[in-house]
């Protein structure tokens, strides 16, 4: 199996976003009630107001004009109040809901980790998680619930005008009608607009943690204003996608203005004719006009964020990309073991690559890790030792042939069993900008403080961490900046320690380190492969050697397994392996113990 991954975005992904509503359904009435509520006191205090002009036009009922006055005071001042009960409530929902989307899209993609991750860039997903969940708002507080007050407040309107005049009420109607569909009349434009707008703005938020992250490079080869050109460049694309999304945009409301405009102009010249033809009773008028308004009033309302829905149409089809995109690896109906495995690590016959079109990484490698034995990986770069170590943590599944623990197949036992059976202390460490404390905490957050010191001391961390300012509260900075590449992997080695699974791979850092760290370094791993089984992707020869069996890949096949003198005696791949690789990581006096030849 390939580890290729499919989109699976709903055809309407602005529909797709309406079941989140439900699962806040009291929430999601009160904003209904006080939309409802708003708009009508509205519409009930224009309507006193227009009562009480016709009252006054007329010079009937002069009587009760200060009871109708103060009605019409205590409906404005609760027409406001429902407007701020209205706000409130729909960003309550709206921001709980993009709470729960976040979280929703992190566990995704904490799920669908590392296999999804190294296709995608970091500034583009962060992009999702935040602007994209955040486009949505718009949608949740002031789009969805907007769109059924305005339906309904509509109907009603033109309804109880209808009953001073049908002519009025059809003419309401029709505009009503034009005016909802101008957001469609362009849908497809802005669709294609909000699309590149957002990808737009997810490869600029990618070239900017690009940029930070590599400043140092950057800044060591002088190329910062290389740089700063390709941003400038981003940046000219991205206000050329808004532009055209504006103009866009400007077409719609100055096509919503002009319908608007042309709906009251209509409604009062009909309303006039019916007057002046003594079809509708001058006291009317005011009535008839207010009712128009109010008619008009939310959809005005809902026009504005309308033409937002392009953006929020193209935002939720990146939000769907990511929460929907199968696991690489998918439990099934994988079931822990009722027996605890043996630490006995089996790759068999395995066949593996990244992509269809990849050529196999793995291709048909077949060795063995017996439950304690220490098994050195080595290889020219690119033979797939790595990939071992993904296979063995389960990122991706075996294409042909079987990774197994303790006899039983990978594919048949869940993730989380194999993340408690199997511990990893990489290459590239990565350490969050926290604590030194809790960062080896990370291996079991429920370590006392005690336990975390002890798995240290093991892993010599110790001896660096009582010289930090705040020893092991010290924070680390982020990706572990303010330490050097042997303290960061003496820390992993403390996580794995903490971690305590009875499997290990463990991935040799490349880099040389002065003596003292190289020694400590050294003691750690020899602390963290005790009673332990084993995998050691080494690069050094004084490691290879401390193992008990080498397995050397060789394009993703076992070429050659045995001692180090075992394999030395052959003189085979192993033998050409340090000539040409190992022998310029070792020092002078190392090169002539392997051989007794020069390499
Ligand atoms: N995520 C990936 N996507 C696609 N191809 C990959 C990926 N990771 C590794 N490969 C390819 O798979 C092959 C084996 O790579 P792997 O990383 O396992 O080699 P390695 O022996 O660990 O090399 P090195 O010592 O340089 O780390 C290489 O051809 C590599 O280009």
């Amino acid at each position: 199996m390939s580890a290729q991954t499919t989109d699976v975005v709903p055809a309407r992904p602005i529909l797709a976003l309406i079941p989140m509503v439900f699962g806040r359904p009291v929430l999601a009435a009160l904003t209904l009630l006080s939309g409802l509520l708003s708009h009508g006191l509205g519409v009930a205090a224009a309507a006193v107001g227009a009562w009480m002009v016709g009252t006054a036009i007329t010079g009937s009922g002069a009587g009760s004009l200060s009871t109708t006055f103060w009605m019409l005071v205590v409906l404005v001042v609760a027409a406001a109040l429902a407007r701020w009960w209205q706000m409130w409530v729909a960003h309550d929902l709206a921001y709980r809901l993009l709470a729960i989307m976040r979280v929703r899209l992190f566990d995704g993609l904490e799920r669908r980790a590392p296999g999804y991750l190294l296709g995608r860039r970091s500034g583009d997903l962060a992009g999702t998680v935040m602007a994209d969940v955040e486009t949505t708002e718009w949608f949740y507080a002031h789009t969805i619930i907007d769109y059924a007050v305005a339906a309904l407040v509509a109907v009603i309107s033109t309804a109880v005008l209808a009953v001073f005049h049908p002519l009025p009420a059809l003419v309401v109607a029709v505009f009503l009608i034009l005016l909802a569909t101008v957001p469609v009349w362009l849908a497809r434009v802005a669709d294609e607009q909000g699309r590149k707008l957002r990808e737009e703005l997810g490869v600029l938020g990618a070239e900017v943690v690009d940029g930070v992250q590599g400043m140092r490079e950057l800044v060591t080869f002088g190329r910062g204003e290389d740089y700063a050109r390709r941003l400038r460049e981003r940046t000219r694309t991205l206000q050329a996608s808004q532009l055209a999304y504006g103009r866009r945009s400007g077409v719609e409301q100055a096509v919503t203005d002009g319908l608007v405009a042309g709906g009251f102009t209509s409604v009062l010249v009909v309303a006039a004719v019916l007057v002046a033809s003594g079809d509708v009773p001058l006291p009317l008028l005011p009535a008839v006009v207010i009712l128009a308004v109010s008619a008009f009033g939310p959809v005005i309302e809902v026009t504005g964020t309308a033409r937002a829905l392009g953006q929020i149409r193209a935002a939720s089809r990146r939000i769907f990309a990511v929460s929907r995109q199968r696991p690489i690896v998918d439990d099934g109906d994988a079931r822990a073991p009722e027996q605890p495995l043996t630490a006995h690590v089996e790759f068999r016959d395995v066949r593996f690559s990244y992509s269809p079109d990849a050529a196999p990484a793995l291709d048909g490698a077949r060795f063995e890790v017996r439950p304690g034995e220490t098994v050195a990986l080595v290889g020219h770069s690119g033979a797939g030792k790595s990939t071992c170590a993904h296979l063995l943590l389960r990122f991706w599944d075996a294409g042909a042939g079987a990774v197994t623990i303790g006899g039983r197949d990978l594919r048949t036992l869940p993730q989380q069993y194999i993340r408690e059976m199997v511990a990893i202390v990489p290459q590239d460490v990565y350490l969050f900008n926290r604590s030194v404390k809790e960062n080896i905490r990370l291996g079991r957050p429920d370590a006392t403080d005690d336990e975390v010191v002890e798995a240290a001391r093991q892993a010599r961390v110790d001896e660096f961490a009582d010289q930090l300012p705040d020893g092991y509260d010290t924070v680390c900075g982020e990706r572990g900046a303010q330490l050097s590449g042997g303290q960061r992997q003496r820390i992993a080695i403390a996580r794995a320690l903490l971690r305590d699974c009875p499997i290990l791979i463990l991935d040799e850092a490349v880099s040389n380190l002065d003596a003292e760290n190289e020694e400590a370094l050294q003691a750690a791993v020899r602390a963290v492969r005790q009673g332990r089984t084993t995998l050691l992707i080494a690069h050094r020869l004084s490691t290879i050697r401390s193992a008990d069996r080498i397995v050397v890949l060789d394009r993703g096949r076992v070429a050659e397994t045995g001692s180090h003198d075992e394999l030395v005696a052959e003189g085979g791949a192993y033998v050409r392996l340090l000539a040409r690789q190992v022998g310029g990581m070792v020092d002078g006096s190392d090169e002539d113990e392997i051989t007794g030849r020069p390499v």
